[in-house]
């Protein structure tokens, strides 16, 4: 891992290069770190370069701040790119990472050749849902809503077979800054992005969950029919679709980026 001093934090990063033209940008889901791509890796590494990060305030990244909002996430990703001296790249960015993909895309086309948001939606959940969260975890410590997360995260299926792998992430959670979480909580609580979705002129995939009742299907079809240049498809997933189907997640992004 590499660290670098952006404004107001540092970033901690992975950039692999498997010596390709195209390079890849992963973006975290709230309470996660860039280990949560670990398994699109090996499929994907035949394909791009892969530059992961930890969100401000996530994994090794820190933060210095009690909020935070989308523009200053998505400029957090324009920083690193510009650091690393990455013109144009795909970018990939789950639930609040698919908020970031959003604001870039409206913000910054020209640094993006395609853009794919998976369980994620224009606007999460609602101000009542978040203050009570932040409520919850700032009263009881991350570790206080462990087992809904891990519900909301990945589908009985997953959960039943995958133990181990369950309890790594939410190992990851639970040691997550807690400013970083509630920060990013006020960031997705704020964030509306139905009336923008028109600006979005980035190619656009959406791969929802079936089984995601946080960013619903319903959710993906709203931001594909509202979108210029969007494409949908689903994974039998909860939250997590990534880490529930690595290899058909970074299967439909090879496929959407090399068509
Ligand atoms: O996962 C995200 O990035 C935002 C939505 C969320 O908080 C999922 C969950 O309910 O934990």
């Amino acid at each position: 891992m590499l660290k670098v001093q952006l404004t107001n934090f540092i970033c901690n990063y992975n950039l692999e290069n498997f010596g390709h033209e195209k390079t890849l940008i992963f973006s975290n889901s709230l309470g996660t770190n860039l280990s949560m791509w670990e398994d699109n890796i090996d499929v994907l590494s035949h394909h791009f370069n892969i530059l992961r990060y930890d969100k401000r305030g996530h994994g090794e990244s820190t933060i210095h701040q009690d909020k935070v909002s989308i523009a200053e996430l998505g400029n957090d990703v324009i920083e690193l790119l510009n650091y690393l001296k990455l013109d144009t790249v795909y970018f990939c960015g789950v639930s609040i990472g698919g908020l970031i993909g959003q604001w870039l895309g409206i913000n910054y086309s020209s640094r993006f050749e395609k853009i794919v948001i998976s369980n994620t939606a224009a606007k999460i959940g609602n101000e009542e849902g978040w203050a009570a969260r932040v409520k919850q975890v700032t009263e009881n410590g991350l570790g206080s809503i462990l087992i809904p997360t891990a519900e909301r995260w990945f589908s009985p299926d997953y959960r039943a077979k995958n133990p181990d792998k369950v309890q790594e992430i939410l190992h990851h959670f639970k040691v997550n800054s807690l400013q970083g979480y509630t920060a990013c909580c006020y960031a997705v609580a704020a964030a509306d992005f139905r009336e923008q979705l028109y600006n979005l002129e980035v190619p656009l995939l959406i791969i929802a969950g079936i089984q995601d009742e946080v960013t619903t299907l319903a959710d993906g079809k709203f931001i594909q029919k509202h979108t210029p240049i969007a494409n949908l498809v689903t994974l039998d997933a909860a939250h997590l679709s990534n880490v529930e189907y690595p290899a058909e997640f970074a299967k439909h992004i090879i496929h959407f980026t090399e068509h």
